[in-house]
């Protein structure tokens, strides 16, 4: 079956999202408790309102009547509404939640990361400030998992996940770019600033006490970085240039931080 033109995929009206979150922070409870009071108040107007335009009953009776009616339609409907709504605005959530996040490292996922920093990068460019991106790739990451089970090897790249977050500033974009490479975009940073990042994400995972069935696994990690150069007319052009510098960096000898460009004398030890 064929999937629908963008044009005509459906779109969800704008109050729905909006409604959806404020019932699943308020609770489906106080929702109803709200939704019933006006619904009270309405109908009560409404029975009154009819008496007056009939010119007779009992303005009681019709309020009462009015009342159970109203209230008793709201409470079973509304509820049902209520429910409906916070179950979609959670299941968008979880839609968002797989749509930005890589599942086993729980940082962005590429795509993800490519729209953030995509909007970062433009906006670097127009205003001429520093930025610089990261490829962070596991060394002879084959040998683990060859040695140990893709299990340890999962288990391995969540960590790595996690100890290269903690090295982060909450700027900067840390994304599974594919296997056992990452990419880290660092928004506001020179390009020494980013060979420091650089190294001490290096030096972090170096330090990581890795073990598997109670054998050490020694880990780690080859760093490649470009920052924003003039002649860099589209993000892909600095991902190639951190690429390019990746690759440095393993025929080096793995383990080591190599940058493109942009780099500043007494860190030439650091140059392709
Ligand atoms: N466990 C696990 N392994 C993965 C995952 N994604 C990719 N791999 C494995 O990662 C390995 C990458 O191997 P290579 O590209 O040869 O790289 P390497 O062994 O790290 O060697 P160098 O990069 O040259 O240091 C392959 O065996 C992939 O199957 C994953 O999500 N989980």
């Amino acid at each position: 079956m064929s999937t629908p033109p963008p044009d005509l995929e459906p779109v969800a009206p704008a109050w729905l999202p909006w409604f959806g979150q404020l019932v699943t922070r308020r609770g489906v409870g106080s929702g109803l408790a709200m939704l019933c009071g006006v619904v009270w108040v309405l109908s009560l107007a409404l029975s009154q309102l009819v008496i007056s335009l009939i010119g007779r009953g009992d303005r009681l009776v019709a309020a009462i009547c009015a009342s159970a009616c109203a209230l008793g339609i709201t409470a079973v409907f509304g509820y049902l509404f209520l429910r409906l709504v916070q179950f979609q605005d959670q299941a968008r959530a979880r839609v968002d939640h797989h749509a930005t996040l890589d599942p086993l490292t729980g940082t962005c996922n590429r795509r993800h990361f490519m729209q953030t920093v995509d909007r970062e990068w433009s906006r670097a460019k127009r205003y001429n400030m520093d930025c610089a991106l990261l490829l962070m790739d596991v060394d002879h990451f084959k040998r683990v998992n060859d040695a140990h089970g893709s299990l340890c090897g999962d288990r391995l790249l969540r960590e790595i996940a996690r100890v290269s977050g903690e090295t982060l500033r909450q700027a900067d974009v840390l994304a599974r770019f594919e296997g056992e490479e990452f990419a880290v975009f660092l928004p506001h940073t020179d390009p020494l600033g980013a060979l420091d990042v650089a190294e001490r994400m290096r030096e972090r995972v170096e330090q990581l006490q890795f073990s598997w069935d109670e054998r050490d696994v020694p880990v780690s990690v080859s760093l490649g970085v470009a920052s924003l150069q003039y002649e860099h007319l589209t993000l892909d052009h600095l991902i190639h240039d951190a690429d390019e510098a990746l690759y440095s960096a393993k025929a080096a000898g793995r383990n080591c931080v190599r940058a493109k460009l942009g780099l500043q004398p007494g860190h030439s030890s650091y140059a392709l």
